[in-house]
């Protein structure tokens, strides 16, 4: 095919139902030279840029150890690459499909998708957290350093903004690390509960207890012991527990000996625990002796800079095991993601990212793929109904609409919220909604 003959579809009819198909698209003849661009891509890489004739490689350039342009044009799988054009280097994701005709190829078109601002833009992943903001990445300079010691932590953060990651973290640092890692969420079992799973119990200690039994503390033995949702202990066990803390011992319950154990403390909660001493629910002395050393994570929508690169990994993921390639956001879903309040955190992305992925279709992720909480009107604001209670992230307009849509279903509407069944009850209680269920 002669240089000069351009791939069929570069008429100007054709480039913009291509770009509204597509978004910014280039077409390129066999020879890797630009034939005609689609507005949007003039748009973003300069008309000089994009003049035919161009080379493609004056235009785009592959990370080292790419084998030039064949991986690209070859394969028609998403590669990332530099955008060379407009100034400032910046890194875009690109596909190229064929353009044959009778069996002859004429050339490419490639579509240039999300930019990727990557490694440059300072991003780090520490032990499955991934972050662009600076004060999570403070915080995780504070984990490293108290992972060294034996303090006790106490990460307070929403619920999904991951405070068990954190936990994960500082003891896959610690000298601990061979030892097991053991989570409980001391908000999700009755109080009588709650004593034997935490101290075990022996066999005939209560109904129901065939056997001996040995419990987290036990089971954390040589290792370290994630105690979630700590707040929620009632006031009659954090006695015990501060018992346990200080002589390094737990008695069984229905036990007479104390067992010695050997466990680093790692608790959590999602309110100020000061507050819980103030309110008389929470024992000041033990509240010092958990939290030695306090972390605190920020919310979601406190790091927005974070929102849409970490939804671009969690579709990356995704597409690790599905069909679909999704190239670019369509600018009103940028505007939903960044925008929104995200009560559920890091989880409730993650969560909305699989539904959208799963919903939608083709390369480009619309604002109609999110789910209905994005795009339908909120409620207008009931008077009678307090404001959002501060640190929760949602208040109780908010949560009712959620359980309307789930059809009354806590545990669907628990999870379209991104949080457990456990602390959508407890915000509902927290936010004056005394309605039975
Ligand atoms: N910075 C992050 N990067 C990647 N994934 C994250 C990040 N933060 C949280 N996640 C993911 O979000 C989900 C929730 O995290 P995690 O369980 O640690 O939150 P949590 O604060 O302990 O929540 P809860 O209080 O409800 O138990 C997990 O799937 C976790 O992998």
């Amino acid at each position: 095919m002669p240089a000069s003959r351009p791939p069929p579809s570069s008429s100007p009819l054709v480039l913009p139902a291509l770009e509204a198909l597509a978004g910014p698209v280039l077409l390129i003849d066999a020879q890797q030279r630009v034939t005609a661009a689609t507005p949007e891509a003039e748009a973003r890489l300069g008309l000089a840029a994009v003049r035919p004739g161009t080379p493609l490689g004056e235009v785009l350039s592959l990370p080292e150890g790419t084998r030039g342009f064949e991986t690209l044009l070859s394969h028609g799988r998403q590669v990332e690459a530099m955008l060379k054009a407009g100034g400032r280097a910046r890194g875009v994701r690109v596909r190229a499909v064929t353009l044959n005709q009778g069996g002859k190829r004429l050339g490419w078109a490639v579509l240039v998708g999300e930019e990727v601002e990557a490694v440059a833009e300072g991003e780090e992943t520490f032990h499955g957290m991934w972050t662009r903001d600076p004060g999570m990445k403070r915080l995780f300079r504070i984990v490293e350093k108290v992972a060294r010691t034996e303090s006790s932590v106490l990460v307070r953060g929403e619920s999904g903004a991951g405070k068990e990651l954190v936990a994960n973290a500082l003891h896959a640092i610690s000298e601990r690390r061979r030892g097991p890692f053991r989570a409980i969420n001391c908000a999700a079992l009755p109080p009588s509960l709650l004593e034997s799973e935490l101290f075990g119990h022996v066999r005939g200690a209560f109904t129901g207890a065939v056997r001996d039994s040995p419990g987290h503390f036990r089971l954390a033995d040589g290792g370290t012991l994630f105690l979630d949702e700590v707040g929620e202990i009632p006031l009659e066990l954090q006695g015990k527990m501060l018992r346990v803390l200080e002589t390094r011992s737990i008695i069984p319950v229905g036990g007479r000996s104390p067992v010695p154990v050997n466990v680093r403390i790692v608790a959590a909660t999602h309110r100020p625990l000061r507050r819980e001493v103030e309110a008389g629910r929470f024992r000041a002395d033990l509240m010092y002796r958990l939290r030695v050393v306090p972390l605190f994570l920020p919310p979601l929508r406190e790091r927005r800079g974070d929102i849409l690169p970490l939804a671009r990994r969690f579709l990356d993921e995704l597409e690790q095991n599905g069909p679909r390639r999704v190239e670019r956001f369509s600018p009103g879903a940028r505007q939903l993601l960044e925008s929104h309040g995200w009560p559920g955190n890091v989880r409730e992305l993650r969560n909305v990212m699989e539904y959208t992925y799963v919903i939608g279709e083709g390369p480009v992720l619309h604002e109609a793929d999110l789910p209905p909480e994005f795009t339908e009107p909120r409620p207008p604001p009931d008077p009678a109904v307090p404001p959002r209670p501060s640190g929760d992230g949602h208040d109780l307009a908010e949560l009712r609409a959620v359980l309307a849509r789930a059809g009354g279903n806590h545990t669907v509407a628990a999870r379209m919220l991104g949080i457990s069944r456990v602390t959508l009850w407890r915000r509902l209680k927290a936010a004056g909604d005394t309605a039975k269920r």
